[in-house]
């Protein structure tokens, strides 16, 4: 039973609290993704876990024990981090051996453990390479295969994929969510990449700043994000955020985009003629007929085609730029006038001056798929 609790934890460098007084519950064998950007404080937070470094105040708990005065070799972790710390003298297999190596395991039992681990990673082809004869994707990955051969019952993996290119890092994300449920660990996971993120994390802790912004499932996060800020940072591309004032009719709030009224059905009257800012994620807006109910006139600025979708920058007639995202190989204006809707699925309302979510709404849709 491998729990991990931080309790209040403050880290102070000089008088700037890196980390302020966060805390966190990591249930045994889950994966929860710290995410956010550059400087957040996420690589902090591992250290102190892994007792790198100590807190100015607050408790970490592992398996309910407070580790305090339990240095960084006795705390059962094992641990990927971002500058590699490979051993330079030994070989990737010696490398990925070692924590085996300090088990009674026999010769057989280690070169299967290494070499399993080396297969999923992709770096069985060079595990009698030393460190310097490796790739920087490569050097990460042995990091990761050592973390994971131990079987350590809490891992601590500091974007283990950050400088692996990017097909290999789109089969990893495939591939790790199995390897860490198959392995039974508990898991802190850091990554700067939100596709990472929702596809590793049972949870995402999004930090900025020192603090935990918002923790939830990939879903919670991406379909009721706390505030505009964190709704940016989970797309690609990013939601369309356009202020609005919302308007109550007969059947209830709306907003007018180009004109043309976009039910927020849920919405409380409490946000009607309050500016605000509506969000819009780019898959969830359409090419429709100019005959079609809600269909908002806009004309076709540019296309840029991308590997698995088509992305389409429109302008309103006020000129107000909205992006539009649809699979690859669907057809759709290139230029000139065109018709969008907004389709189904959740639009958000944020408070303009807070940036908070009021609330999402999931816009109803007619039997042809345009919004009503
Ligand atoms: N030893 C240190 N001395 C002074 N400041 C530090 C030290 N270590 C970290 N910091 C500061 O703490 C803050 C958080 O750093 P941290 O490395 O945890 O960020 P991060 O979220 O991991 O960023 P990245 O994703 O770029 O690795 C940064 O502002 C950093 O400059």
């Amino acid at each position: 039973m491998t729990t991990l609790q931080l309790k209040n934890i403050t880290k102070r460098y000089k008088t700037n609290p890196v980390l302020d007084n966060l805390s966190l519950d990591v249930a045994d064998g889950e994966t929860l993704v710290l995410f956010g950007p550059s400087g957040a404080g996420k690589t902090v937070l591992l250290r102190l876990v892994a007792g790198v470094i100590d807190p100015d105040e607050g408790q970490i708990l592992i398996g309910g024990e407070d580790v305090s005065d339990i240095d960084a070799e006795y705390r059962g972790i094992g641990m990927a981090f971002q500058n590699f710390a490979l051993f330079p003298h030994m070989s990737a297999f010696d490398n990925i051996a070692s924590p085996l190596t300090a088990t009674n395991a026999t010769k057989d039992v280690i070169s299967a453990g290494v070499l399993k681990v080396a297969k999923l990673l992709k770096i069985d082809h060079v595990l009698t390479h030393h460190p310097k004869a490796l790739s920087n994707g490569q050097k990460q990955r042995t990091a990761l295969a050592r973390a994971l051969a131990g079987s350590p019952p809490l891992l601590l993996l500091d974007d283990p994929l950050r400088n692996v290119d990017a097909k290999l890092r789109f089969e990893m994300r495939l591939e790790l969510p199995r390897l860490l449920a198959a392995q039974g660990a508990t898991v802190v996971y850091v990554t700067q990449d939100y596709k990472e993120a929702m596809a590793l994390g049972d949870r995402i802790a999004v930090m900025s700043q020192g603090r935990i912004r918002q923790i939830g499932t990939p879903e919670d996060i991406y379909n009721t994000p706390a505030d505009i800020e964190i709704a940016r940072l989970f797309g690609d591309p990013t939601i369309n955020l356009l202020d609005v004032t919302p308007k109550s009719g007969p059947d209830g709030v709306y907003v007018e985009l180009s004109n043309v009224k976009v039910p927020l059905p849920g919405m409380p009257a409490s946000v009607v003629g309050k500016t605000s800012v509506i969000g819009l994620r780019p898959e969830t807006i359409v090419f429709t007929d100019a005959g079609a109910s809600g269909a908002i006139p806009v004309t076709v600025e540019a296309e840029t085609p991308l590997n698995e979708k088509t992305v389409t920058l429109v302008l309103t007639a006020r000129g107000r730029e909205i992006l539009v995202s649809r699979p690859a190989g669907t057809p759709g204006p290139t230029s000139g006038p065109a018709h969008i809707a907004v389709h189904g699925n959740t639009t958000f309302l944020f408070d303009k001056e807070s940036g908070g979510l009021i609330r999402s709404a999931a816009i109803p849709m007619t039997r042809n798929g345009e919004a009503a």
